[in-house]
């Protein structure tokens, strides 16, 4: 006799418990919860795949001999592939969660209204920068000063985006950092002076890498002055009409150091309808992860650099990505979608008003 048990059989509290502790017996175990969402992703994927095959039988059936009992199979079967789908959507976002990747699974528009990756990722600091570690690895094979040259040339096209050259009346002050959002800024500065802008820059704390000197030699060839104080609040409301922050990155880390806890809080006290900042990658002085938890100042343009980072979660001011170099195949091995950038433009607007239907 045939003592398998199906679950019909069960009929007691006690048949279930051990019907339970057979199961859990025979099933495969797994070392953690990513082993096992993994195999339930496979698991889903395969029985999608094997509906699909199966529609395809039966929709060749159906030509041979037009039975209704084959339409209906399939169309049973469409239905089936649909909640799966969804099914394995929710799968694949948790096993992202579980490896510290947070996704915003809403539908949401930027301020053209065109309607936005469902997918768009925050990344918390580290993963931002292991991503910085592959892309510069063996396997991808970039340059520190390559991409940041892209980066720089998206943050300065985004730049002219939002505050075009011919609605400033005055000077563009960029402040630049001691690490690499500080040589992104430089590289926006040159480029910003190639699209109509004067622009001065302050760089309290230089390197000596020869990187840095040259994008700084590059920015006084293109007309730059480089300034060496921050200036008053008056001086900066009466000289500037946009600063560009570019003095700490997703790096960022602790309590603001000299000299630029002074500089983050004059920013801070500057009227934002008079002289607006254009952050690079990460407002300065905001926790990469948590955003404005020091109550400093909030930009009106953000531009994140390859995908935003968390802090960029509820930022409501103009947003834009730039940074156009992730490869695809990066892309799927991180499973990261980004908005797609419009024909060869650097940066694409990523504002946007969540669960908000701009057809309504
Ligand atoms: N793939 C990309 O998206 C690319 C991004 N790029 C840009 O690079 C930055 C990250 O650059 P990184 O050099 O790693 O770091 P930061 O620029 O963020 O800052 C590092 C320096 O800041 C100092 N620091 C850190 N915390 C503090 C603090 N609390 N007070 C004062 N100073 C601080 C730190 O000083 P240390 O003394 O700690 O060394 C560093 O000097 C990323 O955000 C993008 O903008 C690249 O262009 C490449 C591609
Ligand atoms: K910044």
């Amino acid at each position: 006799m045939n003592d398998m048990k199906d679950s019909n059989d069960i009929n007691s509290d006690e048949d279930e418990q051990e019907y339970q502790r057979r199961i859990d017996s025979i099933k495969p175990h797994y070392s953690t919860e990513e082993e096992l969402l993994q195999f339930n992703i496979e698991d889903v994927t395969k029985f999608i795949a094997n509906l699909e095959k199966s529609n395809v039988e039966l929709a060749s059936a159906y030509i041979e001999d037009p039975d209704p009992v084959y339409y209906e199979a399939m169309t049973e079967n469409v239905a089936i592939i649909e909640k799966k789908k969804n099914q394995l959507i929710e799968l694949q976002n948790l096993l992202l969660e579980k490896q510290g990747l947070f996704i915003y699974n809403i539908v949401t528009y930027n301020r053209n209204k065109q309607k936005m990756s469902k997918k768009l990722l925050y990344l918390g600091q580290n993963e931002a920068i292991k991503m910085d570690v592959l892309l510069m690895g063996k396997e991808y094979g970039f340059s520190v000063d390559q991409l940041m040259e892209l980066a720089g040339l998206s943050v300065a096209s985004s730049i002219y985006k939002v505050y075009n050259p011919s609605t400033l009346s005055k000077k563009v002050l960029t402040i630049c950092g001691p690490g690499n959002n500080g040589g992104d800024g430089l590289v926006a500065a040159r480029h910003l002076v190639h699209f109509g802008y004067k622009v001065d820059i302050l760089y309290p704390k230089r390197t000596d890498k020869d990187l840095y000197k040259n994008l700084t030699l590059q920015c006084e060839h293109v007309g730059c002055e480089l300034i060496g104080s921050l200036p008053t609040l008056e001086e900066i409301i009466n000289t500037y009409s946009l600063v560009v922050d570019s003095i700490f990155g997703y790096s960022f880390k602790g309590d603001i150091r000299a000299p630029f806890d002074s500089i983050i809080n004059t920013l801070s006290m500057l009227p934002s309808d008079l002289v607006p900042i254009a952050s690079v990658d990460i407002p300065s002085g905001w926790d990469v992860e948590q955003g404005n938890i020091r109550n400093t100042f909030t930009p009106g343009l953000l531009i994140s650099l390859a995908t935003p980072k968390k802090c960029a979660e509820n930022y409501k001011g103009f947003h834009y990505l730039g940074g156009r170099f992730l490869p695809k195949s990066f892309l799927e091995e991180m499973n990261i979608e980004i908005p797609k950038y419009p024909g060869s433009e650097q940066c694409v607007d990523i504002s946007f008003q969540e669960h908000e239907d701009p057809t309504l």
